[in-house]
């Protein structure tokens, strides 16, 4: 009975005590569960922030594919629409091809949005000119070097006007300073016509443009390209010419200047690379034909389109 009195008593009590100090339950708090996340975020930020950075290195390394599926077996945007803000990335979508086909691109994706700056030379011309369309295209700032000897202005007109498009008349016998990121060199004459009426010009243009191109790839840690020509192999004795095949090359005829020329350029190349570790690439070219070749050049596809329109 005390007891009770007692319990009475104090609920009496509580009853008139003021609000402010009236026991009451701490409010159940939906969010309970958060603690320990709560106590991680505060005491263990280091830790949270490492556990972050490790998911998403995670995600950009097996990030799905950017291709949409109906794009074929190449992710390859064909209107400009695709490409108002390139992030397309050139490879097999592993659906169409099998995900062996799929190549192991060496950069995670996204840091392929990133626009480069990229000097062409010889980008007047008929190949340089395609290959400035597509860097264009593909969201990258492009400065053409071009002397003219070969090239035409009307390739490259449609640029005229975009902030990220630059054309120098410049010679790449003499040095040029540029800061960029990437160099594609095509300067060079292609055709037999073109580079048998000024052969000296032509191997200057092979051995010491080259030089001048290397030499500033080295100098602002730019990667090289260069684009040399099924030439180098001569007259070959391997039919098809494997990559590794050297090539039976006449040093002293009247095509030396492109064939040998071309070899200088690409054992240039390599000796920067080896010496001093300049990033190279070398695509070699054998006959290509397209919109913006020359049909009096004198090269075999322009002769079979120029002996069938007469
Ligand atoms: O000294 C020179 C010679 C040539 N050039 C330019 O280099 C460009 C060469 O373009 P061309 O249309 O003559 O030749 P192509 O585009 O067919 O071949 C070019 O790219 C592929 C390479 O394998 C060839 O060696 C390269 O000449 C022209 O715009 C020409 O004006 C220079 O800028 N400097």
């Amino acid at each position: 009975m005390k007891n009770q009195k007692s319990l009475n008593h104090r609920r009496h009590d509580e009853d008139n005590l003021p609000q402010s100090t009236a026991y009451s339950p701490k409010p159940h708090k939906p969010w309970n569960w958060l603690r320990p996340l709560e106590y991680v975020m505060r005491e263990q930020r280091i830790v949270f922030i490492l556990v972050g950075m490790l998911l998403a290195t995670v995600f950009f390394v097996w990030q799905p594919d950017f291709v949409s599926p109906d794009h074929g077996a190449y992710a390859i945007a064909s209107s400009s629409a695709h490409l108002r803000n390139p992030i397309v990335v050139y490879r097999p979508s592993s659906r169409h091809l099998g995900s062996a086909a799929a190549l192991d691109l060496k950069v995670p994706l996204g840091l392929n949005r990133i626009p480069k700056r990229v000097v062409v030379t010889g980008g007047a011309g008929f190949v340089g000119s395609h290959l400035v369309d597509r860097l264009i295209e593909r969201g990258d700032s492009v400065i053409v070097v071009d002397n003219f000897f070969t090239g035409r202005k009307e390739n490259v007109m449609h640029h005229f006007g975009n902030p990220r498009f630059e054309l120098i008349r410049h010679d790449v016998v003499e040095p040029i300073l540029l800061e960029v990121d990437q160099i594609y060199h095509l300067a060079c004459p292609a055709s037999p016509v073109h580079y048998k009426f000024n052969p000296v010009k032509t191997i200057k243009t092979n051995v010491v443009g080259t030089l001048n191109m290397l030499g500033l790839a080295k100098r602002v840690g730019a990667r090289f390209l260069l684009t040399s020509t099924s030439e180098v192999y001569g007259d070959p004795l391997e039919h098809p010419q494997r990559e590794e095949y050297w090539g039976n090359v006449n040093p002293i005829g009247v095509r030396s200047c492109y064939d040998e020329g071309k070899r200088t350029a690409e054992t240039l190349t390599m000796d920067y690379h080896r010496g001093a570790s300049v990033e190279v690439r070398i695509a070699r070219i054998f006959n290509t034909y397209g919109p913006r070749m020359c049909i009096d050049d004198g090269r075999v596809v322009s002769n079979f389109v120029a002996q069938v329109r007469t």
